[in-house]
């Protein structure tokens, strides 16, 4: 089926000089596009949010799996987020998700080291920074005291950085940690062990840039900016059900298993195909478009002459994520979470309650990152490797029963954080009038996180209404 346009399109300028009535369409439904489209239609505009699956999140999603272990709600990857995600921690109460994805009240990641079975804490105190994590570093087991004090001197010289100094981009953060003093021991069990966690890389293949932004930001900014958090419920049930509710509750018309095939311009508004199998295809008419899809589909979708460099968007590579969902006949861990080194295993967290596992038992998701040479690697293969690995670093799982041993395989999780990777992020703003960009991937300073996607969305709506006549102060505001 092939229909007109669906939307008007008309501007009306209120005395005010506020224009009413847009319409806008925004192009993908992961947090980025639910950010730009909520924005948007809290202004007053009337918005169509077109995602081309079944689903809210994007790359945040749940999924039903009927197992040997009975019904389970299966998350595609272990998300968690820091308290100094301030952006994403308004966006979970904009949405009404308060409380079900809590911070810890102080930062504390167990780090096991599997190979003389030590458990280290990386703590904080009340003090401020950066004496917080003075003593946790000074008790940290994982390194000899000439490497803590190594780590000391590292951490004031990136305290000196400016992450969004363009000569930082260029360099490898594994290159400046070498000059800097770190040993290849405390780039392992400690560095790399927060970094590859938040960059999707390992330190020698993350932009310097980058690298001090995590660091800077998680670490030095406040006392309490790495206190973890993480959804107690599917990821599903936040990013998927509750945004939907959020988003109809303001007014978005959301359309779902659609998919835009082409933007365009013609008299004076643009034009965007979709194409939604039962209902065929249709063109929606606005007067702004936010692209919040990946940077693939992006350049696809972007009309010629929108960006002065439009192909350097293939320049910016992506990066795998491994998750192993272990299901034991019995509890083999008692902490919610924690984090290994001298093991290839990387964070292990606890998502028994979550998954709605039935019939006793823990279920436990092991979440490996910058996962390049294990994505493709067959489930027995990974089960021949990881179930030892998890024997040896918790000897309760010795002599447990395996229920169920699954992999969920996320191949373009993130953008590679790759140096040189900051002058290929376009800004939200195109040289299109009414045009705008969202996504993870695009320059938010931030690596690819829910964080940047959630700045990417308010940006690009921030820079919609701008260019639409809306006063400074009706503007989303962009978070600290
Ligand atoms: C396994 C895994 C673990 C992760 N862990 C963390 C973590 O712990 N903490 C953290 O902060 N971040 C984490 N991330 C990263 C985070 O999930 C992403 O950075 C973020 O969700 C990206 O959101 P986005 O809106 O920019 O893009 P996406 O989520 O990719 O959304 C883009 C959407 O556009 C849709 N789309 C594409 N093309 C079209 C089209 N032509 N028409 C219509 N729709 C289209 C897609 O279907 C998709 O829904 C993880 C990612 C993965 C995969």
């Amino acid at each position: 089926m092939t229909s007109g346009a669906m939307l008007p399109g008309r501007l009306t300028t209120r005395p005010s000089g506020r224009p009413e009535g847009a319409a806008a369409v925004v192009i993908g439904g992961g947090l980025a596009g639910t950010t730009a489209a909520l924005a948007l239609a809290d202004a007053g505009l009337r918005v169509t949010l077109v995602e081309a699956r079944p689903r809210l999140g994007g790359l945040v999603f749940s999924f039903r799996r009927d197992s040997a272990a009975g019904e389970l709600t299966v998350d595609n990857g272990q998300h968690v987020y820091l308290r100094c995600c301030t952006a994403y921690g308004t966006h979970l109460g904009r949405i009404g998700a308060d409380g079900l994805v809590p911070l810890q009240d102080r930062m504390d990641v167990p780090v096991l080291d599997a190979d003389g079975m030590r458990l280290g804490r990386l703590r904080r105190t009340a003090l401020p920074v950066p004496l917080h994590l003075a003593r946790s570093l000074a008790l940290y087991p994982h390194l000899s005291p000439a490497e803590r004090a190594g780590v000391v001197r590292a951490t004031l010289a990136l305290k000196g950085l400016d992450p969004a100094d363009p000569a930082l981009d260029g360099v490898d953060f594994g290159s400046w940690l070498r000059r800097h003093g770190q040993s290849p021991r405390a780039v392992e069990a400690l560095w790399d062990l927060v970094g590859i966690a938040t960059l999707n890389a390992t330190a020698g293949d993350a932009s310097l840039g980058l690298a001090a932004k995590v660091f800077k930001t998680g670490l030095l900014s406040a006392p309490g900016a790495a206190d973890i958090g993480w959804s107690r419920v599917p990821l599903g049930a936040v990013h998927d059900t509750l945004a939907g509710t959020a988003l109809r509750k303001a007014g978005v018309r959301i359309s779902l298993r659609t998919r835009a095939g082409a933007v365009s311009r013609a008299d004076g508004s643009w034009q965007v195909a979709v194409e939604n199998g039962p209902h065929g295809r249709e063109t929606l008419t606005a007067d702004t478009v936010v692209l919040a899809v990946p940077q693939r589909e992006a350049h696809a979708l972007l009309p010629d002459g929108a960006l002065p460099a439009k192909d350097r968007l293939l320049d910016i590579g992506t990066a795998p994520i491994l998750n192993l969902h272990v299901v034991y006949d019995r509890k083999v861990l008692r902490r919610p979470f924690f984090a290994a080194v001298g093991s290839p295993v990387q964070w292990v967290f606890d998502r028994t309650d979550a998954s709605g596992l039935a019939g006793g038992g823990q279920y436990l998701a092991v979440s490996q990152s910058a996962a390049q040479e294990e994505i493709d690697h067959p489930v027995a293969t990974l089960r021949a490797r990881y179930l030892p690995e998890l024997e040896r670093l918790l000897p309760a799982a010795r002599g447990a029963r395996i229920r169920d041993f699954f992999v969920t395989r996320e191949r373009t999780a993130t953008f590679a954080p790759a140096p040189g990777v900051g002058r290929l992020r376009p800004a939200a703003r195109t040289q299109a009038p009414g045009l705008f960009l969202a996504g993870a991937w695009t320059a938010t300073g931030w690596p690819a996180t829910m964080e940047s996607a959630v700045r990417s969305g308010t940006a690009a709506a921030r820079e919609a209404l701008t260019e639409l006549g809306f006063p400074q102060g009706q503007l989303p505001q962009e978070a600290a």
